[in-house]
């Protein structure tokens, strides 16, 4: 008997402005979140164009010289937690991920009341300027960035009044409690290459975990390397033209009550010997608002996963508190030394 690999699916969101159709791609939203909690979105209408400035102008920084890059590094943006990261400094499940980033999140000045109030994650990006631009030949950048998250926070949006309808709730439920002001945190990865070398003891390119807020929309270059959890065994996640990968969060978790749950994920060591570029955004709840489980949605058998989890932690207790506090305990694991100094 051939066996056939399973794959995630692929739900072309083209025409959910149409009446006649809403509710049919709803329906494979909501197959796709039960089975996998993983899906590909196509049609979503953000311009290729961009997506291929964003990509190159990407590698152009992470190929500029260490020390430059340097000049960004996150110590500098202290508790609004932007900036680059070199290869090694954020861990996964304790262990080291084999990739450098920037840290980037909506773009917020300093009298905006979060900012005013020093609340963590929130503030400017730390960027290269106008004049490094130019000297560096990454014209465009920042630019680039600001139109990427806008265009991929709207397709956030949409995506989550698909996943409403799926749940047979009002269309905007997200949104009104949730999302008005979503928290929304960007990042760009640069997976190196280790074939041939020394990998320093690198296991993977991310390491074992589920992702924090509600929505994860992620890019990826042609290279490769995402992994899934799916009820069978890992599956492979590979780049397909035109399409971002989704998952669900932590908190959609949390607020379905285990009817959609977050999918654990890894990213490979990567060995294909060409670096691999990926951009994940993370639509998430506001800072203060409180995840609270969804009235009327059923509970499902084995809810709390803790036992299995890769953190230990159960979505599910009846203890209120904000996505902040959740949050904030999540990321001070993955930056330990940067907790210490800012947090
Ligand atoms: O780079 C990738 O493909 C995935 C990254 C990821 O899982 C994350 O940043 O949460
Ligand atoms: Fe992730």
């Amino acid at each position: 008997m051939i066996e056939i690999a399973e794959t995630l699916p692929i739900i072309d969101i083209s025409l959910m402005k149409d009446d006649s159709q809403r509710d049919k791609i709803a329906d494979e939203i909501e197959k796709a979140c039960r089975e996998f909690g993983f899906f590909y979105i196509s049609g979503h209408g953000i311009s290729q164009d961009l997506i291929q400035r964003l990509e190159d102008l990407s590698k152009k920084f992470f190929a500029l010289k260490e020390e430059i890059k340097m000049k960004w590094r996150m110590e500098l943006a202290e508790k609004a937690w932007r900036g680059y990261f070199i290869v090694g400094g954020e861990y996964t499940s304790d262990l080291p991920d084999a990739k450098q980033g920037l840290y980037l999140g909506s773009e917020l000045d300093d009298d905006h009341e979060m900012v005013k109030n020093n609340t963590p994650i929130h503030g400017k990006n730390l960027l290269p300027s106008d004049q490094e631009e130019k000297e560096y030949d990454i014209e465009g950048f920042r630019k680039t960035i600001f139109e990427y998250m806008d265009q991929v926070t709207l397709l956030g949006h949409s995506v989550m009044e698909l996943i409403a309808l799926s749940l047979k709730l009002p269309r905007n439920y997200f949104n009104e409690k949730y999302t008005k002001d979503p928290l929304i945190l960007f990042r760009i990865f640069n997976y190196p290459s280790f074939k041939g070398e020394e990998t320093n003891n690198y296991k993977w390119g991310v390491g074992e975990h589920s992702d924090y807020g509600l929505l994860t929309l992620l890019y990826q270059d042609k290279v490769g390397g995402l992994q899934v959890r799916a009820k069978n065994g890992w599956i492979e996640a590979p780049p397909i033209p035109g399409t971002f990968v989704c998952n669900i969060g932590d908190m959609l978790e949390r607020l379905t009550r285990g009817n959609y749950r977050s999918t654990p994920h890894r990213v490979r060591l990567n060995t294909s010997g060409e670096t691999r570029i990926s951009f994940p955004l993370f639509f998430d709840p506001h800072f203060n608002s409180l995840p609270t489980a969804i009235e009327g949605l059923q509970d499902v058998e084995n809810q709390d996963d803790s036992a299995t989890r890769w953190d230990h932690v159960n979505l599910h207790n009846n203890t209120t508190y904000t996505y902040g506090e959740y949050l904030l305990g999540k990321i001070g694991k993955v930056f330990p030394d940067l907790k210490k100094k800012v947090l």
